[in-house]
């Protein structure tokens, strides 16, 4: 596990040929972009978690049959501090790092104090953003950072702050059809309000005539909602929108604001300071995007965890939406490199397993209903909302299918009715129960990996196709339409495959989205990384993206070629 999970990993600079087996099909031009951790350690410091690794992007570039592959550090400004000062001096989510040992430790923290919130990372690990013509890598920190996706160079950080109050925003953004970007981000303490901030991008912005504008710059607030709590505003990962809503979970799993402002002191992590409190609801906030804001009904489901919304969409005047849930945040545990890099079998237990829920949600209220009844008259789902008072509701989900993580739909359907899932999957199977869990100190149903595989789950007919090989680890599967597609799976799926097989070497996977049969491999001959997320950019300049050489590599040739031999 640990050439998986725990293992530093070198960069590809120069693009690299691919080996491809099968055939790609001809129209799939393009670049798929992620992003993922990649170094684990620096000098003698290692980071806890794996969500803590420097992020490393890497791409595939496709076309006429042909696949280059090339990977690259995002030179943040956090690798740039780490790699100067040979260890790890900023702090990550599972890490707390100290910049200068010599200094006196305690002036540091109370200027950190002083500002309640320090300030945070811009390792962006995470994902990838698409903003106009611009692309960023994103983490759920202020700070983003532009790249350039066809030489994965870093370029500018840009800090949310100077735009909109937020100290933190998800990397799963949306987008409208016109390329518009909608995200959430939390606003701590912000005037003594903590809040929820729902922010607009832009895709283009014109003033003038004037073109090239940054619309980062353009930035504008949604809407807002209040935390429940000020000093203990919920974690999320990603949010829900319909054509006419946005769906918004305020979960259970907190931050502890006053935990976090202490935490450097007291030299423990940030993820310290999150935590699940199952004695709690978890609020369902739907928000109309006509007139900005949620709408009155207050609707809350049992206390979960979620970190990735699937879809949501409106059904004859209801609102469904589809989440990966945990019933517990043991997800967070298991990703901590020392459990990681033992044996996974023993150590990667979850005391709850990712399954993929239906809820569904009255958009309007039958004044006459009876305390009690079930709001929800679709024969499409069994998911109820029972009414409990005028204006509150209880919503009890659908059970799809468990196991899966990481889903991806057809983009053009986000919003709207939908029918296939596209996700890894990951079989927990029921081990014996040996104790009590730590985290939810009760006797706890264990689950431990026994399969990976992608998956296909098909919501109308509830059937799965799979994709699986032996030692294989799938990565988040990425669906491209065909040109002109009609149906929903008519396109191809992307996946890049690592194995945990020293001769294997790792690929990228090309299935066909329908049958789900595999249409071609392409093999790279070196240490790929687990990755987390990312996109496809169609009909990228497929030469460009073959010789594009980075200013860095532009650089060494040069000197290369002025350098006397020796
Ligand atoms: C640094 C930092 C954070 C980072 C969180 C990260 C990096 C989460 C990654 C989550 C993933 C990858 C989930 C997958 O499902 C917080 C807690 C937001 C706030 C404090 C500062
Ligand atoms: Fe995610």
């Amino acid at each position: 596990m640990d050439i998986i999970f725990g293992r530093n990993k070198k960069e590809q600079l120069e693009p690299l040929r691919a080996r491809v087996t099968g055939r790609i099909p001809a129209w799939l031009q393009g670049t798929l972009l992620r992003n993922g951790p990649g170094m684990h350690t620096v000098g003698e410091t290692r980071y806890n978690h794996w969500f803590d690794g420097l992020a490393l992007l890497h791409s595939f570039t496709i076309g006429d049959g042909e696949v280059y592959y090339r990977s690259k550090y995002l030179r943040s400004d956090t690798y740039n501090a780490n790699i100067e000062a040979n260890r790890i001096v900023v702090s990550e989510f599972g890490t707390m790092a100290y910049p200068d040992p010599c200094k006196n430790i305690f002036s540091k923290a109370f200027s950190y104090l002083s500002h309640t919130i320090p300030d945070f990372t811009d390792n962006c690990l995470i994902n990838i953003m698409k903003c106009g013509e611009d692309f960023y890598a994103t983490t759920e920190t202020n700070y983003i950072r532009k790249i350039n996706p066809q030489t994965l160079e870093t370029l500018e950080k840009v800090d949310y702050r100077k735009h909109v109050a937020v100290n933190l925003a998800t990397s799963h953004p949306h987008y409208d059809d016109a390329g518009n970007v909608l995200n959430i981000g939390t606003s701590i303490v912000d005037k003594g309000k903590t809040k929820y901030v729902i922010f607009k991008i832009p895709a283009t912005v014109s003033e003038g005539g004037k073109k090239g504008l940054s619309p980062l710059k353009h930035m504008e607030v949604f809407c807002s909602i209040a935390s429940r709590a000020l000093l203990s505003p919920s974690y999320y990962h990603s949010f829900g929108v319909t054509e006419s809503y946005i769906v918004f979970l305020e979960q259970p799993f907190r931050m502890d604001i006053l935990k976090m402002a202490t935490a450097y002191i007291r030299g423990v992590s940030w993820a310290s300071c999150l935590a699940f409190h199952r004695e709690d609801k978890t609020y369902i906030h739907i928000i109309d995007q006509r007139t900005r804001k949620p709408v009155l009904t207050k609707f809350y489901t049992d206390p979960m965890v979620v970190f990735h919304h699937v879809n949501a969409y409106e059904e004859d005047g209801c609102l469904l939406f589809d989440i990966i849930a945990y019933e517990d945040s043991s997800l967070y545990q298991l990703f901590y490199l020392a459990n990681l890099n033992k044996d996974f079998e023993e150590n990667s237990r979850l005391t709850s397993v990712p399954a993929l829920k239906r809820f569904a949600v009255p958009l309007r209220m039958d004044k006459n209903a009876e305390a009690g009844s079930n709001l929800i008259k679709l024969s499409s789902t069994t998911a109820r909302a029972l009414k409990e008072k005028e204006d509150q509701v209880y919503c009890q989900p659908e059970l799809l299918y468990e196991g899966l993580e990481l889903p991806r739909i057809n983009y053009a359907h986000n919003g709207k009715r939908y029918r296939y899932v596209f996700a890894a999957e990951v079989q927990w199977s029921p081990i014996p129960t040996k104790g009590i869990s730590m985290l939810s100190n009760r006797p706890f149903p264990c689950f431990s990996p026994s399969d990976a595989q992608i998956i296909k789950y098909d919501i109308l007919t509830k059937s799965s196709l799979k994709w699986g090989e032996a030692h294989c680890w799938p990565a988040e599967p990425v669906f491209v339409p065909t040109p002109g597609a009609e149906d929903e799976d008519h396109g191809i799926i992307l996946s890049a495959i690592v194995s945990t097989d020293p001769q294997k070497l790792p690929f990228l996977l090309v299935l066909d989205a329908k049958t789900f049969t595999e249409l071609a491999r392409a093999s790279v001959d070196v240490e790929m990384h687990l990755d987390l997320h990312g996109l496809f950019i169609p009909g990228a300049d497929w030469d460009a993206g073959k010789q594009a050489h980075s200013r860095e590599e532009r650089d060494r040739a040069a000197e290369r070629r002025v350098a006397p031999r020796t």
